[in-house]
């Protein structure tokens, strides 16, 4: 396991650290292959961080951005992590990214994920950053401890990159990379904050398997770094 931990005093700052970060990669990743990937999370943790990416001073045209999950919603509802994308990065100079998107007009999700792993093959991989977020039942993206297609999103040779899941203690159908989606990335970064959060995954990596806590899963097999706040 290979963690590194970044603490920062307040959640500001930390997100002034982690867009200047995020902002190198992707120069990087122009620079030298010609166009840079980000997938990124939804839910509330990266609002203020997506806020300041969106002003970062770089060639927005050459970034495509995807999720590594999106709940099954129209992208007018509330929940939606593409209208989180749409409203909090995809503004100001990040306005002229490329945005892939998860979501399709299916009604079920399951009937949604070639079309999603459609998307996600025309961008160019490994991704250059993968943001992850979790809740505090230990999933990330959308890969639920409680859902009946755990084991398969966290299957390493199933072939599929997208997974539809339906969690069965919080709401909506989902779409989710699978986890070896997941960690085709060259840098992945875990953002939480709050002690609770912090917690949550310290007790995840001592004690809970891969199918109980699914972030442990990312960690066990990849050098993450660990952006977190109080
Ligand atoms: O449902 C989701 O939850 C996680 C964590 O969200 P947060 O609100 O606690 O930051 C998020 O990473 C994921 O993308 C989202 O779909």
């Amino acid at each position: 396991m290979a963690l590194t931990i970044e603490s920062y005093e307040s959640p500001d700052v930390l997100s002034e650290a982690f867009a200047s970060t995020l902002c190198s990669i992707l120069k990087t990743g122009i620079q030298t292959r010609g166009r840079a990937s980000l997938v990124v999370s939804g839910g509330r943790t990266p609002v203020a961080l997506f806020e300041l990416l969106s002003n970062a001073d770089l060639d927005w045209s050459k970034v495509d951005i995807t999720l590594a999950d999106e709940r099954w919603v129209d992208e007018q509802d509330e929940a939606s992590n593409t209208r989180l994308v749409k409203e909090k990065l995809l503004q100001n100079k990040a306005a002229a990214a490329h945005f892939v998107p998860l979501k399709s007009a299916h009604a079920d999700a399951n009937e949604g994920v070639n079309e999603a792993e459609s998307n996600i093959a025309s961008m160019a991989q490994p991704f250059d950053a993968l943001i992850l977020g979790m809740g505090e039942d230990g999933h990330t993206a959308s890969l639920f401890p409680c859902s009946e297609q755990i084991n398969d999103g966290l299957a390493m040779s199933s072939g599929r990159t997208c997974i539809a899941v339906t969690p069965t203690t919080a709401p909506h159908q989902r779409m989710s990379m699978t986890l070896p989606t997941l960690l085709n990335s060259r840098n992945i970064f875990l953002h939480l904050t709050g002690e609770r959060k912090k917690e949550v995954l310290t007790e995840a990596l001592d004690n809970a398997t891969e199918a109980q806590k699914p972030i442990t899963a990312v960690v066990n097999r990849a050098p993450v770094t660990l952006m977190w706040a109080p």
